[in-house]
């Protein structure tokens, strides 16, 4: 199955920019032949945080009318990276999954926020997990720093998710760490990872790009380079099945030590 990473810059504050930026990769995803689509972390508006209360959507209406319309029309599933979803509790870094017949199948906010880009002072917490369903298979959404919680993915991964998704504004000076987290966790998860980075700067960072796509040993599928682009690779669900009897680490947990 084809899955594409829609690695894109961010108008820093824009979301009229970066909707009809989206569109164009989502055409070219679809053209591509994918199935499944995924886009960046707070792709409508980027980190501009200090003017939410003028750009963030409210309950994501507009994030997912959009999504859902998109998805729909090819006949793609997308994984809908994040928006800033204003709600009344107030705003939420939320990633929107909608399926290729447009239905909006889950909502997950980011559970651990990053307060090296001051997301503790205008975001709160979600505290819900990840999980959702397409094509038939069990999957996961974890968002940017999420990467750094392994008990995160863990427990998701014990709740039958075997394809995990990370969209991420992810800085290019700790690209080493992007990289290495991603691979530990497709490996000690037996599981695939499609991390979406975003690609560009804003006022405050340089991003990495290097969007992924890893299979379940913590083979490179695909990766990207810095710059705006379309990454393609193919998954197979029988290959997660090879691993985990290869080297039955879930058989072979002491779960009573933990
Ligand atoms: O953990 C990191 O180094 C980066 C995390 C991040 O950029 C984010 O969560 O937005």
């Amino acid at each position: 199955m084809k899955i594409s990473c829609l690695q894109m810059d961010i108008a820093f504050g824009s979301p009229h920019v970066n909707y009809e930026r989206a569109a164009s990769l989502l055409e070219q995803a679809h053209k591509a032949g994918c199935k499944i689509a995924v886009l960046p972390e707070l792709w409508t508006t980027g980190y501009d945080l200090t003017r939410l209360d003028e750009i963030a959507d409210k309950n994501a209406a507009k994030a997912k009318t959009f999504l859902s319309d998109t998805a729909k029309k090819y006949g793609m599933h997308i994984v809908g990276g994040s928006v800033a979803n204003d709600t009344e509790d107030g705003v939420k870094n939320t990633m929107i999954v909608v399926n290729n017949k447009g239905e909006v199948v889950k909502e997950y906010s980011k559970l651990h926020l990053f307060r090296l880009m001051n997301e503790e002072k205008y975001l709160i917490a979600g505290d819900e997990d990840g999980l959702f369903e397409l094509e038939g298979e069990k999957m996961a959404g974890f968002i940017c720093y999420d990467i750094r919680f392994p008990e995160w993915f863990r427990k998701q991964v014990l709740n039958g998710a075997r394809v995990l998704f990370v969209p991420a504004e992810w800085p290019l000076t700790r690209v080493d760490h992007w990289r290495t987290l991603l691979i530990a966790r497709a490996i000690e998860n037996q599981a695939y990872v499609i991390a979406c980075n975003r690609s560009g700067s804003d006022p405050d960072n340089k991003f990495a790009g290097h969007s992924m796509i890893i299979g379940p040993w913590g083979e490179v599928i695909a990766e990207a380079g810095e710059a705006e682009e379309l990454l393609v690779g193919e998954i197979d669900f029988a290959f997660i099945k090879e691993i985990r009897s290869r080297i039955p680490v879930f058989e072979d947990r002491r779960e009573s030590y933990y």
